[in-house]
C-alpha cells in the first residue's frame, strides 16, 4: 500500500477500495445483514451508501476498517486484503467519523483531534502543529477551540471536530457514518458545503452513509442505492440515477422531484446563456426602444454605467419612457455562473419576466436563463441517460469518468 506521504503531491490522495462477494451474518442471526455484496469504490471520489434503515449500510462500511469482520468475502484497500493490515496501518489509512461526532467527552478538542497521531506515536510538537492545521481546515480557530471540551461546543462544531479528528493522520480513506445526522438542516447544509470544499482540496476516497437521498445527491460522485442485505439496487452517478432509476424501489427512494434534484447538479455556467436586449441607464429611450423592437423582446434589462443590472422594463413600454433612470421593476434573484440551476429556477420564479439575470463575480451582467432553457437542459440530460447511443456531453457525469 502506498503511504499517505507519497500521495502529498498527487492530485488524487485516495486509494481504491474493492468489496468482493462480502457477506456478514451476525452471531445468532439467520439472515445475513450483508449478503454477497461486490462493489468497486473509485480512488479519490466520494461514494455514498444510501438506503432504508437496517439494510446493512453501517455493517458494510465498518467491514472496510474491520470494526466488523466479514463472515466471508474479501475487502481490498489499494489492492491489499484488509485482513493482512495491522491495527496501526488501518488507523493510518482509514479515518472514521460518525453521527453525533463520537468525541471523547473527557478530552479537550486538541486531545480528541490528536487521538490517532498519539496512537501512532508522533512527536508532541508534530501532533500539536497537526491539530492546529486540522482545526483551521474545518473552520475552527485553534486559539479559541483547542482547549475546550466537547460539551462547550455546538452540535455543528462538534461534527467539525469529528471530521478534523478523522483527517488528522492524513488517511487516504475516510469513512463517514451519517456524520451530519444529528444537526439542524441549516448547519447540516453548511457542513455538507464544507465537506465538498475539503474534498475538492484533499481528494480522499470517501465512503459516506446516509438515509437522505438529497444528501447523497449533493455529496456523491457515485451513489450506491442499497436494499435489504446491502443488495446493490443501483450504483452510478447521481445524475444517471435521477435520470434513469433502475427500478420502482430506486424511483420510490428518489421521490417525485427527480427533475428538481437534477437541477441541483448543474451549474449556470454549464448552459448557454440567453441574451436580453440591454441598455445603460444614461442611454436615450428611443434608441433602446428601436433595439428592443428589432429583437422582438417582451422584456429588456437596464444596466447601470458599470454594467450591473438594475431594472427589467417591458419592451412595448420603453418608447414611452421619459428616460431609463426610473420605471420598470427591480432585477432581483440574480445568479452567478457558479450558482446551481435550481438557484436559477428559484430566481426566475420571483420575476415577472420568468427569467433570471446572470452576473459575473463583480456583479456585471453576463446573460439570462429562462424557464425554457431549464426545461431544455433537463430534456438533454434525460435523453442522454435513456439513450445509450447518445454522444452528447453530460457535464458532471463525464467529468467523473474523465478524471
Ligand atoms: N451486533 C449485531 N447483532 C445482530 N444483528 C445486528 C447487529 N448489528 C446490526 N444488526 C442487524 O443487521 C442489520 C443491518 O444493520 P446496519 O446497522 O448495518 O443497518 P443500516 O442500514 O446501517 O441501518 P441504519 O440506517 O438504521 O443505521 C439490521 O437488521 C440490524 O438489526
Amino acid at each position: 500500500m502506498t503511504t499517505p506521504a507519497a500521495h502529498e503531491t498527487d492530485a488524487v490522495s485516495g486509494v481504491p477500495i474493492t468489496l468482493d462477494d462480502v457477506t456478514k451474518i451476525y452471531p445468532g442471526q439467520e439472515r445475513p445483514a450483508v449478503d454477497h455484496v461486490s462493489l468497486e469504490l473509485p480512488a479519490g471520489r466520494t461514494t455514498v451508501f444510501v438506503g432504508p434503515s437496517g439494510c446493512g449500510k453501517t455493517t458494510t462500511m465498518r467491514m472496510i476498517n474491520r470494526l466488523i469482520e466479514p463472515s466471508s468475502g474479501t475487502i481490498t484497500i489499494d489492492g491489499q486484503d484488509n485482513r493482512t493490515l495491522d491495527a496501526d496501518t488501518l488507523r493510518r489509512h482509514i479515518g472514521y467519523a460518525i453521527q453525533a461526532s463520537g468525541l471523547f467527552p473527557h478530552m479537550t478538542v486538541a486531545q480528541n483531534v490528536g487521538t490517532v497521531p498519539r496512537l501512532l506515536k508522533w512527536r508532541k510538537s508534530r501532533i500539536s502543529d497537526r491539530v492546529d492545521q486540522m482545526l483551521e481546515l474545518v473552520g475552527l480557530d485553534p486559539a479559541d477551540y483547542r482547549d475546550r471540551y466537547p460539551a462547550q461546543l455546538s452540535g455543528g462544531q462538534q461534527q467539525r471536530v469529528g471530521v478534523a479528528r478523522a483527517l488528522a493522520a492524513d488517511p487516504p480513506v475516510l469513512l463517514m457514518d451519517e456524520p451530519f445526522g444529528a444537526v439542524d438542516p441549516i448547519t447540516r447544509a453548511s457542513l455538507q458545503d464544507e465537506l465538498i470544499r475539503l474534498q475538492e482540496e484533499l481528494h480522499k476516497t470517501i465512503v459516506f452513509v446516509t438515509h437522505d437521498f438529497n444528501e447523497a445527491v449533493r455529496l456523491g460522485d457515485r451513489i450506491a442505492v442499497l436494499g435489504p442485505g446491502s443488495s446493490v439496487l443501483q450504483f452510478d452517478t447521481p445524475e444517471a440515477i435521477l435520470a434513469n432509476p433502475a427500478d420502482e424501489t430506486v424511483a420510490g427512494f428518489i421521490g417525485d422531484d427527480a427533475a428538481l434534484k437534477t437541477l441541483t447538479l448543474r451549474r449556470v455556467g454549464d448552459v448557454d446563456l440567453g441574451r436580453a436586449t440591454t441598455a445603460r441607464e444614461s442611454e436615450a429611450p428611443a434608441d433602446f426602444a428601436a433595439r428592443v423592437r428589432g429583437a422582438d423582446d417582451e422584456w429588456a434589462v437596464v444596466l447601470d454605467d458599470s454594467g450591473r443590472p438594475l431594472r427589467w422594463v417591458r419592451g412595448d413600454l420603453v418608447a414611452g419612457m421619459p428616460d431609463l433612470r426610473s420605471g420598470g421593476q427591480p432585477v432581483t434573484g440574480t445568479v452567478t455562473v457558479d450558482s446551481t440551476l435550481q438557484e436559477a429556477l428559484d430566481g426566475l420564479l420571483s420575476t415577472a419576466s420568468a427569467t433570471t439575470v446572470v452576473v459575473d463575480r463583480s456583479g456585471a451582467y453576463r446573460g439570462t436563463i429562462g424557464i425554457d432553457d431549464l426545461v431544455a437542459e433537463l430534456r438533454r440530460i434525460h435523453h442522454h441517460h435513456n439513450d445509450p447511443g447518445s454522444s452528447e456531453p453530460t457535464g458532471p457525469a463525464d467529468t467523473v469518468e474523465r478524471s
